[in-house]
């Protein structure tokens, strides 16, 4: 009797889904950005190097070039001589040559004549009128930094679809660019459903609590770099939610949150299905938390219908959302190198039992020596999310890890998204 979930979607069939299903229309929607003002967007161009970075060798420190084999065996006991040639300016070119049996003055960073091949620190000589004693020797590459060391003209820096830090904006200044494609902040439309609701700011009363989801996927999307739209809270009532979806399809996704399970206020499903085709393209994902999910498209718009329970919202949002932007600006979908290079190993504290058949996502806290411990918390309290520091992936054919096991735990927020094909958890 009654409504209940359409068999439940393997991890694997959703990425098959999302890449089959979701159209590429976000590959366009570029802008470009004086540089500061791309930290944390995504980078919508390779970006190569169009000369070597440094475009000169030149000094690491400050002291004297020379050619190593004018000082070698030099000791405090047993110096060698030195004469001073001359003096470079940081930012001019060398203007003489260096020659056999001298040294000419060098500050760091500056341009070290051709002929020279290492750097002598200042410390490390005694000036007596236009000689140095050196108390030690160099060989050759020592305390100089070569032309191109730090990239190669012609090499890849960064790929499209890479996700701009400090780091990256640095390395895009030393290449010269003041600005760089990014792409837009696709527009994430926000319903929360639910009768008992109320916006954080309102009088609560009775047996109503406050709108947390509108906030906590917001706030998440922002961490993403995507721009959210709240489009408030709707009653369970059919022609409301309708009205509600009709109203945000101009944004480029629509996420509700509530109402995606199989209770009798459940409308989700029946109001998409009335809105336009294809529909709802699966309802019952599974993962644990999140089973009921549910993925539709609107016309080109894909729809999320996630589960209510705030922890379950959260972790289903980033399961499904940045696999979808990726899918709509043409990039890879499943973040698997990002799994291995970001995620931190750490000792199981305790056991943990997983449901056979679905992929799980473990809430733990880790301690300062990359130890684990299991949050056991239920999903529907934000406190799970605020106590743990990150997720296990626990793919669906484990019954659990024994305690001690060595576990990769993905950081908060997840930077790349939450989406693992089952082999590759397992590898
Ligand atoms: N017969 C079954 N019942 C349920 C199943 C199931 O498999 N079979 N799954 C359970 C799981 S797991 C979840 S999660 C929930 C999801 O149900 P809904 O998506 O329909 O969510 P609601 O019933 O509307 O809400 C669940 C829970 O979360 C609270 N909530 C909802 N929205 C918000 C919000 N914006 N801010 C704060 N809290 C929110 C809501 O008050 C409920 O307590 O279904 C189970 N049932
Ligand atoms: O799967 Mo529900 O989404 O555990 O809380």
């Amino acid at each position: 009797m009654g409504k209940e979930f359409l068999k439940l979607t393997s991890v694997n069939d959703l990425i098959d889904i999302i890449e089959n299903k979701i159209e590429l229309n976000l590959e366009d929607s570029v802008e470009r950005l004086p540089l500061l003002d791309t930290t944390n967007r995504v980078l919508a161009e390779k970006i190569k190097a169009e000369e070597d970075l440094p475009p000169y060798s030149r000094s690491a420190v400050d002291g004297y070039a020379v050619m190593a084999e004018d000082t070698f065996g030099a000791s405090p006991e047993n110096p060698a001589y030195l004469k001073v040639a001359g003096e470079i300016e940081i930012g001019e070119q060398p203007e003489q040559s260096l020659n056999p049996g001298t040294a000419i003055y060098i500050p760091t960073g500056a341009e070290l004549p051709a002929e020279a091949d290492s750097c002598l620190m200042i410390e490390d000589t005694e000036k007596f009128g236009s000689q140095i004693e050196v108390m030690n020797s160099v060989s050759a590459g020592e305390n100089i930094i070569k032309k191109g060391d730090d990239i190669k003209e012609g090499q890849l820096l960064l790929d499209r679809g890479t996700c701009l830090s400090s780091a990256e904006v640095g390395a895009l200044a030393g290449l010269g660019h003041s600005q760089v494609n990014v792409f837009t902040m696709p527009e994430i439309a926000i319903i929360s459903s639910g009768d008992e609701l109320v916006p954080p700011g309102e009088k609560r009363e009775g047996s109503s609590i406050y709108d947390i989801n509108s906030y906590l996927l917001g706030s998440l999307f922002k961490e993403w770099g995507l721009k959210p739209s709240l489009k408030g809270i709707v009653n369970d009532n059919k022609a409301e939610l309708k009205a509600r979806i009709e109203a945000s399809l101009d944004a480029d996704l629509i996420v509700i949150s509530g109402g995606s399970s199989v209770g009798v206020k459940d409308y989700t499903i029946e109001v998409i299905n009335r809105i336009a085709e294809p529909g709802v393209l699966l309802h019952g994902l599974a993962v644990k938390p999140g089973k009921p999910t549910i993925l539709g498209l609107l016309n080109g718009t894909p729809i999320i219908g996630l589960p209510g329970n705030p922890s379950s919202a959260w972790v289903v949002a980033a399961i499904v959302i940045p696999a979808i932007i990726n899918r709509m600006r043409g990039l890879p979908i499943e973040p698997r190198a990002e799994f291995f290079k970001n995620s931190i190993t750490a000792e199981l504290l305790e056991p943990i039992s997983s449901t056979p058949g679905r992929q799980e996502y473990f809430p733990v806290k880790l301690d300062g020596n990359r130890k684990a411990s299991p949050l056991y918390g239920k999903s529907n309290l934000i406190t799970t999310l605020v106590d743990s520091d990150g997720l296990i992936v626990i793919p669906p054919g484990s019954e659990g890890l024994a305690r001690g096991s060595q576990v990769q735990v993905v950081p908060y927020p997840p930077a790349k998204g939450l989406i693992f094909k089952e082999q590759d958890i397992d590898g």
